[in-house]
């Protein structure tokens, strides 16, 4: 169940707000200048299915954030919970960070928990299955995708250089929630 919970950056132990309601969620999260909203496929994936047949699903969401926002590439990236580098690749994003672009993320299937620090307030969002998120340029975030990752993701994006995460240096999300 996808979930918001909403703190001061200084005070981890209790969140000033807790939601589950996706509508709720969206319009708090749209305050903090974060597009959340969900998607419908098209057309049904198979059980296996290969990155156009999951872009061809979503297409018509695609074009339409496209349209809206100018980005020039998709792409889908997933892992699972027997990756042999299931480890590395979780610490590549769980200390805060920054992007030289938007990081917009579609969760096909599986989840993922992004934490946003903005302003003095921290926004752990947990995505599930048919959420989209976008976390505009250079918004402090960080990301759990958990000890045994499952997740299929459109990627939404200008430059693959705008995955490259700029460290802040802080220690703030070792304070948070992990993804249990
Ligand atoms: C669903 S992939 C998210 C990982 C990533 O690209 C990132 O920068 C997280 O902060
Ligand atoms: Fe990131
Ligand atoms: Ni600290």
């Amino acid at each position: 169940m996808s979930e918001l919970k909403v703190f001061a950056d200084n005070a981890p132990q209790q969140p000033l707000e807790h939601l589950t309601d996706k509508a709720a969620m969206a319009q708090v999260l749209a305050r903090a200048g974060i597009r959340y909203e969900q998607w419908q496929a098209g057309q049904s994936l198979s059980e296996h299915p290969q990155q156009e047949e999951v872009i061809a699903a979503y297409r018509a969401d695609i074009d339409r954030l496209i349209a809206a926002e100018g980005y020039q590439s998709v792409d889908v990236v997933s892992m699972v919970p027997d990756h042999p580098e299931k480890a590395a690749f979780r610490q590549k994003f769980l200390e805060e960070h920054r992007h030289s672009e938007d990081e917009v993320r579609f969760f096909v299937e599986g989840q993922g928990l992004f934490t946003l620090h903005i302003d003095d307030k921290v926004y752990e969002v947990l995505c599930t299955k048919g959420d989209l998120i976008s976390v505009p340029a250079n918004t402090p975030h960080w990301f759990d995708m958990g000890a045994n990752p499952r997740f299929v993701a459109i990627r939404l994006f200008n430059n693959p250089d705008g995955w490259v995460a700029n460290f802040t240096g802080s220690d703030i999300a070792s304070h948070f929630n992990r993804l249990d």
